[in-house]
C-alpha cells in the first residue's frame, strides 16, 4: 500500500453538481488521486464514519496501484436511475439513456405516498420494458407488502426494508424477486442474505466492498446472481464498477453504472450509456484530471484528513 504522502501527492477534491436530488444531495463530493496504475476515487459519503469509509479507500488505491482485473465483454447493459421525481419527470430523465431496457425506479421517498410510487413507476413502464424498485430500506414489512402488491410486476424489488429478517419476510409475502443492497455493502456478513434466504439477486458495489477484485470474489462465492451499481461515483469510480462488470463470468441483468447522468459536470469525460450499455475504459496516469469542478479548500483539508485517518485504518487491518 503507498504511503499517505504518495497518496496525497496528485490528490484533488471535487463537488460534482447534481441535475436532480438522489439520496437527498445535490452535490457529490470526493476526492480522486493519481497512481501507477491510473486514477483512483475515495467517495464515501460524508456522513459515513472512517471504518466503514476505509473500505472505500481500499477500492481507490487498488485502482491506482493494481489496474482493473481482465474484461471478458467489452459493453456493459445498464438500467436508467429514476431519483424519486413527480411522474412527469420520469420521460426526461429516461430520455437520458438512449436504448436502456430497464429503469431502477426510486420509491418509498421520505415525505413521499405510495400514490406517488405507484404513479412514478407507471410512467416508466411506458417507455421502458422493465422496471426495478429500490426502497433503499424505506418500508415496513406490511408496507413493503402492500406496496409491492400495488406497483405490481417489477424486475425486483431493491432492499425493500432495512433488515435481513424483514427482507426474508416480504420475500416470502410476494410474487417479486427481493434485491438484497444495503444488507450486502453495509453489512458485516454479506452472506447472512442466503443464509437467510433473503434475496434472489445481489447488488454489489465496488467502492463500498472495497475494490473491484473483492466485489468478484464475493460475486463468485455468494451463489446469486449480481447486479453491479455504482456509489454515485465520478467517471473515475464508475470506471471501476464498469471493470468489474465486465470482468465478471456471467452477467445476467443491467448495471446500474449509467448514473453519471446525474451530474452535470465531472472529473473526466462521463461514462454515458449509448444503446442500453458503457464500454469499459480507464483513466491512465498519463491522463491529468480532474477538469473545473474544484471544492473549495477548506473542504480538500477535510477530506485529506479523512483519507489519512482511513489509511491508519487499513494499515492496521490483518492483510487479507
Ligand atoms: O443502481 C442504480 O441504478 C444507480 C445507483 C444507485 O441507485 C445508488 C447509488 C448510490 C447510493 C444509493 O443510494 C443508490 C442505491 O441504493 O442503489
Ligand atoms: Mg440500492
Amino acid at each position: 500500500m503507498p504511503d499517505v504522502d504518495t497518496l496525497l501527492t496528485d490528490a484533488y477534491v471535487v463537488r460534482l453538481p447534481m441535475r436532480t436530488r438522489f439520496r437527498g444531495i445535490t452535490e457529490r463530493e470526493l476526492m480522486v488521486f493519481r497512481g501507477p496504475a491510473g486514477w483512483g476515487e475515495f467517495a464515501p459519503f460524508l456522513e459515513y464514519d472512517d471504518e466503514e469509509a476505509a473500505n472505500w479507500l481500499a477500492a481507490g488505491i487498488e485502482a491506482a496501484v493494481l489496474g482493473p482485473p481482465t474484461a471478458r465483454r467489452d459493453q456493459v447493459p445498464v438500467n436508467a436511475t429514476v431519483p424519486a421525481v413527480p411522474a412527469e419527470q420520469v420521460a426526461g430523465i429516461l430520455a437520458r439513456y438512449p436504448g436502456a431496457r430497464t429503469a431502477k425506479v426510486k420509491v418509498a421517498e421520505r415525505g413521499q405516498s405510495l400514490d406517488d410510487d405507484v404513479a412514478r413507476v407507471a410512467a416508466a413502464r411506458q417507455i421502458v420494458a422493465s422496471v426495478r424498485i429500490d426502497a433503499n430500506g424505506g418500508w415496513s414489512v406490511d408496507e413493503a407488502i402492500r406496496a409491492i402488491r400495488a406497483i405490481g410486476e417489477v424486475e425486483y424489488a431493491e432492499q425493500p426494508c432495512a433488515t435481513v429478517p424483514e427482507l426474508a419476510a416480504v420475500r416470502r409475502a410476494v410474487d417479486v424477486p427481493i434485491a438484497a443492497d444495503e444488507s450486502i455493502r453495509k453489512a458485516d456478513d454479506p452472506y447472512r442474505v442466503v443464509a437467510a434466504d433473503a434475496a434472489d439477486v445481489a447488488i454489489v458495489k465496488v467502492a463500498p466492498l472495497g475494490g473491484m477484485r473483492a466485489t468478484l470474489a464475493l460475486a463468485e462465492s455468494i451463489g446469486l446472481p449480481v447486479v453491479v451499481s455504482s456509489a454515485l461515483d465520478s467517471a473515475v469510480g464508475m470506471a471501476a464498477g464498469v471493470a468489474a462488470a465486465a470482468a465478471l463470468p456471467s452477467l445476467d441483468h443491467a448495471c446500474g453504472l449509467g448514473t453519471g447522468t446525474l451530474f452535470t459536470a465531472d472529473v473526466a469525460e462521463p461514462f454515458v450509456p449509448t444503446v442500453g450499455a458503457v464500454v469499459p475504459r480507464w483513466f491512465t496516469d498519463d491522463l491529468d484530471l480532474p477538469v473545473g469542478v474544484h471544492a473549495p479548500a477548506h473542504r480538500a483539508r477535510w477530506w485529506r484528513d479523512r483519507l489519512t485517518r482511513c489509511h491508519a485504518i487499513l494499515a492496521a487491518r490483518p492483510r487479507r
